[in-house]
């Protein structure tokens, strides 16, 4: 069946699979949560947060748009699965609630645009100087929303800088490596920008291709507890 995709809302792409490949694979593994507990952070189409619930997991999909709100609340009722889907700001209308996995497709298109004061479909991509505006709200914010063995993935370009997630999820508290890597080329939007980030170093002369990385970082403030009270006793 075709994902209902009104005007604006991204188009599902190599990141969206990548995102749900690692998402499934990680369902599956032994130890997983049966009907765990799914928080997808900026849905779209709600294309991840449909194979989390397909997969039987208890779904929550948030976006900032009203267009993507509707577009994933279409596809799910169609499709008979039950997902809540909310509007809001990454994790502002889930305050106070817990999963066991959150999954994230953040923008993470570098530019200069302010990603707080866009709308429409750049909403999708515009991610501040370095694109990590989105993604250092996620690396800081994740772990209060997990649940004490909780699991957080989240894809974006190796442009942004894989080190800065990693560092920013274990300085968060949590263990975090890659766990899957796609090169693609350029889509139309990395085409109209590559001469700006060219000129700010960001990409290297006549590079077409950017590398699309999946984080995986799993809280482990249970351990990180029991050695502070090992040390303190
Ligand atoms: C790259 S798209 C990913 C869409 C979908 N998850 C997918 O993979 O196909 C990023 C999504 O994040 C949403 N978004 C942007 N800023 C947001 C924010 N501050 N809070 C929640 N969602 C946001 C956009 O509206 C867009 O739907």
């Amino acid at each position: 069946m075709m994902l209902f995709r009104p005007p604006g809302v991204y188009r599902p792409q190599a990141d969206t699979s990548l995102l749900t490949r690692a998402l499934l694979r990680s369902l599956s593994r032994a130890g997983a949560p049966p009907g765990a507990r799914v928080l997808e952070l900026g849905t779209g189409t709600g294309a991840v947060a449909l194979a989390a619930a397909r997969a039987g997991c208890q779904v929550v999909a948030v976006d900032a748009s009203s267009q993507a709100v509707l577009a994933a609340r279409v596809n799910a009722r169609m499709r008979g699965l039950p997902v809540r889907v909310l509007r809001g700001d990454m994790f502002a209308p889930v305050a106070g609630e817990q999963f066991d996995v959150i999954v994230a497709n953040p923008p993470y298109v570098a530019g200069e645009i302010d990603p707080e004061s866009v709308r429409g479909r750049a909403r999708a991509w515009e991610a501040g100087p370095d694109g990590r505006v989105l993604l250092d709200r996620i690396c800081a914010q994740a772990p209060r929303h997990l649940s004490p063995s909780g699991t957080l993935l989240v894809v974006h370009s190796a442009l942004n800088g894989v080190a800065a997630t990693l560092v920013g999820l274990r300085r968060a508290g949590m263990r975090a490596s890659v766990v899957a890597r796609h090169r693609e080329p350029f889509g139309p939007v990395m085409r109209r920008r590559a001469d700006v980030l060219r000129a700010r170093g960001l990409l290297v002369d006549g590079q077409r291709h950017e590398d699309l990385v999946v984080v995986r970082a799993d809280r482990m403030e249970e351990e990180a507890g029991d050695e502070r009270d090992q040390w303190a006793a």
